[in-house]
């Protein structure tokens, strides 16, 4: 069977549910606030035709005063009562409609109490109604839809009774009041389906904007990690230097960085292949990060070489040069055999330079005389430490913390 595309939408599953029942719970506040508004603007219109009522049709003015007062004011304080109420919106629209549709067969009631002809001509007005029902209040489309065709009952049924109506009458009647509704029920379903419409643009949106959000997110961590080893690498090594000058700003700023290099790196791979060099690198950064603390960083360098920022303050218990000794054993003791090495395994140097770290300043200046004392300790034989201090105004020769 054939459905039009609003109902179609409408019908279409959603985030569990369908699109309508989101389409009410997500845009309850907004229609609630519209549905107020008109429906004030609606109800004062309504009440200020007493005295049109009154100055036209004078045999009928008591009775429009009465049937608006006695009947008209409760449904109406009914209505914004309802509309207060917590509820679903279609209750709410359904209640206003309904009451707009009642507001017209009063009107139609008091037309029946007159015997001027006039009324013919006023009679016209009734056609005001379909404009509140359909395009003013802006209710669902189907709603609006069964309005319609309860006001055409109401108007259609009446004009038979008025005074001096005849066939020729109802058709010059018709003849308006047939397009005005069929045009306004138009104009409803248009406003009806593009609400929807964009209603649902707006999830979409809203829904690729998390999906792209995460994915970000997800590749912003992976960015960070070094794909081989799994430790951090050099990106992840900025943007923790970028964090800890922002959480020390007034502490201690003292920090280590420990450059540790893989020694004869390039004889273990010519000898036990690329990926047994591949599975021993992923064992000595293991190594290195067990080796460190909760606060350090270590990451993946480059290549064959490590770094790790220590933190060094109340909270720190060893020195740089300490966690660079810890980090030469601990590669050591994983007893990863390497038959071109004078240590017959694989073993490690390292540079360790400690220093201000300031906030914006880069850590280059530290990484590279770290690298100077690694150049040291390769020159004195390899798994060794040797450590820097730096300042800017001093140099410090290095020294030896562990005898290859
Ligand atoms: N398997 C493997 N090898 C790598 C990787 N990255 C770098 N290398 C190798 O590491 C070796 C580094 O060699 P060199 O810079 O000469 O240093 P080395 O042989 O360790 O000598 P020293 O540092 O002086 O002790 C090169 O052969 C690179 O191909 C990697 O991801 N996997």
């Amino acid at each position: 069977m054939y459905r039009l595309p609003y109902f179609k939408l409408l019908a279409q599953p959603s985030g569990g549910t369908t699109v309508k029942k989101r389409y009410d719970i997500d845009r309850h506040d907004q229609r609630l606030r519209s549905l107020r508004l008109l429906s004030t603007l609606v109800t004062v219109l309504y009440f200020c035709y007493i005295p049109v009522d009154i100055y036209l049709l004078a045999d009928i003015g008591l009775r429009s005063v009465l049937l608006r007062v006695l009947v008209a004011v409760p449904l109406v304080a009914f209505m914004f009562y309802y509309l207060r109420r917590p509820g679903p919106i279609r209750h709410k629209e359904l209640v206003s409609i309904i009451l707009v549709s009642l507001a017209a067969l009063i009107w139609c009631l008091s037309m029946l109490g007159t015997n001027d002809p006039r009324v013919l001509h006023y009679f016209y007005a009734g056609l005001v109604f379909q404009l509140a029902l359909t395009i003013v209040l802006a209710h669902p489309f189907e709603y609006s839809v069964y309005a319609s065709l309860f006001l055409c009952a109401c108007l259609y049924t009446t004009i038979w009774f008025l005074p001096g109506a005849n066939t020729e009458y109802v058709i010059n009647h018709l003849v308006v009041g047939v397009p005005t509704v069929a045009l306004t029920l138009m104009a409803n379903y248009r406003f009806s389906y593009e609400s929807l419409r964009l209603y649902l643009q707006h999830v979409n949106s809203d829904e690729l904007r998390s999906e792209l959000a995460a994915r970000n997110k997800a590749l912003e961590k992976i960015s960070h990690i070094d794909p081989l080893t799994g430790i951090a690498n050099r990106r992840g090594l900025s943007r923790h230097a970028a964090s800890l000058t922002l959480r020390r700003r007034s502490a201690d700023k003292h920090v280590a960085v420990i450059l540790i290099d893989v020694d004869h790196f390039k004889a273990f791979n010519d000898a036990y292949g690329h990926d047994a060099g591949d599975d021993c690198l992923k064992q000595v950064a293991q190594a290195i990060k067990n080796a460190c603390g909760p606060r350090d960083m270590a990451c993946r360098y480059g290549g064959e070489e490590f770094l790790v920022l220590h933190t060094l303050g109340a909270s720190s218990v060893l020195s740089g040069g300490a966690l660079g000794k810890r980090i030469n054993a601990a590669v050591e003791a994983l007893r990863i055999p390497h038959q071109d090495s004078s240590h017959a395994y694989v073993t490690v140097s390292v540079g360790v330079c400690v220093g201000i770290f300031e906030q914006g300043k880069a850590l280059k200046p530290l990484i590279q005389r770290a690298d100077q004392a690694l150049y040291a300790a390769k020159h004195a034989g390899r798994n060794c430490v040797y450590e820097e201090q730096y300042s800017d105004v001093a140099s410090v020769q290095p020294s030896l913390f562990k005898d290859a």
